[in-house]
């Protein structure tokens, strides 16, 4: 066996690493970069090895992985999960820092690069909780992984942040001796500048930002890089992908019920669901129904079995206080937003194979059956609560519907829950002085019975359960991260029941006034929706070993999906399906500020249709700022200019342009293609993007595969830029034909845009295919496997009638919009006669706005916001010190507001400010 290895190539360091430490006789050859070692590849490809039998390995990976076998030691899944990520994550990231580092000389720049890679590292070395990344020896993923990171984390002159997990588990790696020798080897002690010369020889990487959970770079001049880098073979191998023409595609239509099926890839998709008490609001949508249908559709033109469910969550306080609030019955409350629910998901085309609602008899008869399973099993415990009562409501108050003066530092303002003043966690029974926030009266202090989910009893099962899904699914990493830190401060009983009436009755004739928490009641809605929609609701909820379950939400549910509801499933002992994919998306905010349900701040479903402005056109926008990995917000103005770029300028310009020039200069037909090398580049690079949309797709990164979409129409307008075909179609024949390829392969590349855009903007799709007369079996084709972007018009198919796919948004029209809907919830209309009552914040602001400057009302917002921000840290559990930080700007916001009011910032008597 021979290895040929080159100085100065940091693929070289891993292989040899690998080679010492495995100790396999093998000859190693050292020649320069440039030699072309495997002869049947057109460029040279090092690190190879020519094997006993006569053939040759020249991926690095492949190379590792091959000594480590040879040597008995064969790499698991969890190791080839590794080699997976360092492929396709870590070395595309490293070879662009390194790049940056050594080429460009922005040493800078690295940390940014690595960030991401680094961060999921630490996370899951810390979750691992073993010295190496599988277990308890040096295995191949560990050579492979360090190899790759050591040229950067190696070199004391970057600083790339904290990642204590990665430093010890790279420290000990770097200390094995075959380590150092590679190391010594490839880098001759020269360190970074012992790679320029390999590196200078390398072309320009793809933008691989797009591949790990960084945000897309839809830098044009990034994608032109990629075409210029596109190999011999990479060309050819397109060219006779595309001349493979369409494949017949098998029936799609659906066919109700949908049920799992033997041999298929079945998914079942939740999306979390919406209170029913208000109208859903622009980061509801994008934080769950929008994500989730993207992804059906997504699934079902892949030709998964998918079912789609979601409906409104109706039971529970808020509902009880809205019908107060509007002089109906909590029944009617459910059934006039149910209804508004609905038509705004219908008008944003969410496809849901069923939309239901938890107030239903399959709700009572499904959640009580899991209660006395856990009953049954043991895992249900009794304690008594103190809780304040209102007699004069005749209801226990909820922490946020009691307020009172601080036990501790006599703020008159503190709320059942917390004290805004000292930031301490309060007891509700501990206020001096509660009042009832509907009715102002004083409520009394009554014990009350209630049930607790043991959970610490069912801390093992669940982890073991945890272990496997995450690490087998798609977990995002806000999803694992809160999960961990729920684990790690320890869990404790969770209180199921509630003194209230509207909710699913508790079965237990001692707690039979009482009802389910809304949290144990409103994931159980996943299961008694299915089941109002197909009496074989079991087979998707009771099958995990046909089924895959995908949940969509924001980062606020993880919780209650990662660790209470898999509890209350497990505790039941029924084989239910529990989540593989945990999909939760950060917050979406409204320009500089928070979506706010009760303070009516942003855009609500209802009013988006009445902008004029394409449903399509929002799901484009919010898919695009869909908060992937941190907060992101909805901005007017950033809207108009991505419809005006993105969409009229970019996409929409090519799809028109391409079907113009069919129709223009061809009569309607598509022209004779022949292609040549620029155009087979085209090919590449385009199949190159759509493979990308495809990784990034089957990973649920929503919004980063659709840059990709958008980086093909690119490369399209740029191919018709550069080739004129309306000069050429008026030259000599030659020429003409020069034009009809260019045509012919632009309006292919539209077609193949309408494929990849169906999940994201069905109408648009489904219109672009129409005008290109395309044939269903498109959609089928280009996505199968890895995705294959095939010739789907061939030359002499007569297009339709080609026409403009957007519209300018214009400054003044954006402007009037925002003023229009950019700031309050218009009332929807009651059908009592009783006025609406304004939710309390809602007044506190009111009352700022009536009698105070422009600052008072700022301030009264960030004030608002940054409670809001406390109080989600805390139901979080984040760290002390974190928290202790927010109270203390809130605290700052509260004096800079009183100042701003005209008032003693010191706390005013309660008598005082009532007034
Ligand atoms: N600002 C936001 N950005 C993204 N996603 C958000 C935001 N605010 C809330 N959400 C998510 O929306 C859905 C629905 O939220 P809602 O408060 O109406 O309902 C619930 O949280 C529960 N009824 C869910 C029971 S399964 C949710 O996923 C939020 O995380």
């Amino acid at each position: 066996m021979k290895l040929f290895v080159s100085e100065g190539n940091p693929h070289c360091l891993k292989v040899l690493a690998a080679l010492e430490l495995t100790a396999v006789k093998c000859d190693v050859q050292y020649v320069n970069h440039e030699d072309k070692v495997v002869q049947f590849l057109s460029h040279p490809a090092l690190p190879a090895v020519l094997l006993p039998n006569g053939q040759q390995l020249f991926s690095a990976n492949a190379i590792c992985r091959y000594l480590f076998e040879v040597s008995g030691q064969n790499c698991n899944d969890h190791c080839n999960q590794w080699l997976e990520w360092e492929v396709t994550v870590l070395q595309p990231a490293l070879l662009r820092a390194l790049r940056t580092a050594v080429l460009q000389g922005k040493g800078s720049d690295v940390s940014q690069i690595l960030q991401s890679p680094l961060n999921f590292l630490d996370q899951s070395l810390l979750k691992g909780s073993k010295p190496y990344l599988t277990g308890e020896a040096v295995s191949v993923a560990d050579v492979v992984l360090w190899a790759t990171l050591h040229p950067i984390l190696s070199d004391s002159s970057f600083t790339i942040g904290e990642h204590p997990s990665v430093k010890a588990w790279f420290d000990q790696v770097a200390a094995v001796h075959s380590c150092q020798s590679a190391v010594q080897k490839v880098l001759q002690g020269k360190g970074l500048q012992a790679m320029k010369s390999y590196m200078q020889r390398q072309p320009a990487p793809p933008n691989s930002q797009c591949r790990d959970a960084q945000p897309c770079n839809n830098n044009p001049a990034e994608s032109e890089e990629r075409q210029h880098s596109v190999s011999e073979e990479e060309c050819e191998e397109a060219a006779l992908t595309w001349s493979k023409g369409l494949s017949s595609c098998p029936a799609t239509d659906k066919q109700h019920p949908i049920l799992p099926q033997e041999g298929k890839r079945n998914v079942l998709v939740t999306s979390a669901l919406p209170y029913v008490n208000n109208v859903p609001h622009l980061g509801n949508i994008i934080g769950c129904v929008l994500s989730a249908d993207v992804f059906s559709r997504y699934g079902r033109l892949r030709g998964w079995n998918m079912l789609f469910v979601c409906g409104t969550d109706e039971y529970g306080t808020a509902t009880e206080n809205k019908a107060r609030e509007e002089g109906l019955t909590p029944q009617q409350i459910c059934d006039k937003y149910h209804a508004v629910h609905s038509s705004i998901y219908s008008w944003f085309q969410i496809d849901f194979d069923f939309f239901g609602r938890t107030t239903t008899e399959k709700q009572t008869e499904i959640a009580q059956n899991i209660f006395w399973r856990l009953h049954e099993h043991g895992y249900l415990v009794e304690d008594t609560v103190e809780q304040l009562r209102c007699e004069n409501c005749q209801r226990f108050l909820a922490d946020r519907f009691v307020e009172g003066t601080c036990p501790h530092c006599s703020y008159p303002e503190a709320r059942g829950d917390q004290c805004d003043k000292c930031g301490r966690l309060i007891n509700a029974v501990e206020l001096r002085d509660p009042q009832c926030k509907v009715c102002r009266q004083t409520p009394v202090i009554r014990s009350s019975k209630h049930l607790f989910l043991d959970l610490p009893k069912l801390e093992s099962q669940l982890e073991q359960w945890l272990e496997k899904s995450t690490s087998t699914g798609d977990w995002t990493t806000n999803a694992k991260q809160i999960t961990h830190s729920w684990i790690r401060d320890g869990l404790k009983p969770r209180c199921i029941t509630r003194d209230l009436h509207w909710g699913t009755p508790v079965p237990h004739p001692d707690f039979k006034e009482k009802v389910f928490y809304v949290w144990f009641d409103a994931p159980i809605g996943y299961l008694s929706i299915t089941a109002n929609y197909t009496n074989e609701w079991e087979k998707w909820w009771k099958n995990p070993q046909q089924v895959e379950l995908y949940n969509f939400m924001a980062k606020d549910n993880v919780p209650f999906h990662s660790v209470v509801f898999p509890c209350s499933l497990l505790g039941a002992q029924d084989n239910y399906t529990l989540v593989n994919h945990l999909v939760a998306t950060e917050y979406l905010n409204y320009e500089d500020t928070k979506f706010s349900k009760s303070r009516g701040i942003g855009v609500f479903g209802d009013m988006a249709k009445d902008t004029g402005i394409p449903s399509d056109v929002w799901r484009f926008y919010l898919l695009y700022v869909r908060p992937e990995g941190q907060d992101s917000a909805f901005s007017w103005a950033d809207m108009a200019m991505k419809n005006n770029s993105e969409l009229l300028n970019n996409l929409g310009n090519f799809i028109n342009r391409a079907g113009m020039f069919v129709t223009k200069f061809f009569e309607g037909c598509v022209p004779v293609m022949e292609l040549q090398r620029e155009d087979k580049e085209l090919l590449a690079v385009v199949g190159w993007e759509l493979q990308q949309y495809i990784q990034l797709m089957d990973k649920v990164k929503i919004r980063d595969a659709l840059k990709h979409i958008l980086n093909i129409s690119r490369h399209g307008n740029q191919y018709i830029q550069v080739n004129q075909p309306w000069k050429k179609i008026k030259g000599e024949e030659s020429e003409r034909l020069r034009a009809g390829t260019v045509t012919g392969v632009a309006v292919n590349i539209a077609c193949l845009l309408s494929v990849m855009l169906s999940p994201y903007m069905p109408l648009v799709s489904q219109t672009i295919r129409d005008q290109l007369n395309a044939p269903q079996s498109c959609i089928y084709t280009m996505l199968q496997g890895g995705g294959t972007f095939v010739c789907s018009l061939s030359a002499g198919h007569r297009i339709g009638t080609v026409s403009p796919l957007f519209q300018k948004l214009e400054a003044e029209q954006i402007e009037a919009l925002k003023k229009r809907f950019g700031g309050q919830q218009a009332p929807l209309q009651s059908t009592s006669s009783t006025p609406a009552a304004a939710p309390v914040a809602a007044i506190k602001v009111a009352a700022v706005e009536g009698g105070h400057s422009e600052k008072a009302e700022q301030l009264a917002k960030a004030l608002a916001e940054q409670g809001d921000k406390v109080r989600a840290l805390k139901a979080q559990k984040a760290e002390k010190d974190v928290i202790a930080a927010e109270v203390s700007k809130l605290l700052e916001l509260k004096t800079q507001l009183a100042v701003a009011e005209g008032k003693n910032p010191e706390p005013t008597s309660k008598k005082g400010k009532k007034k």
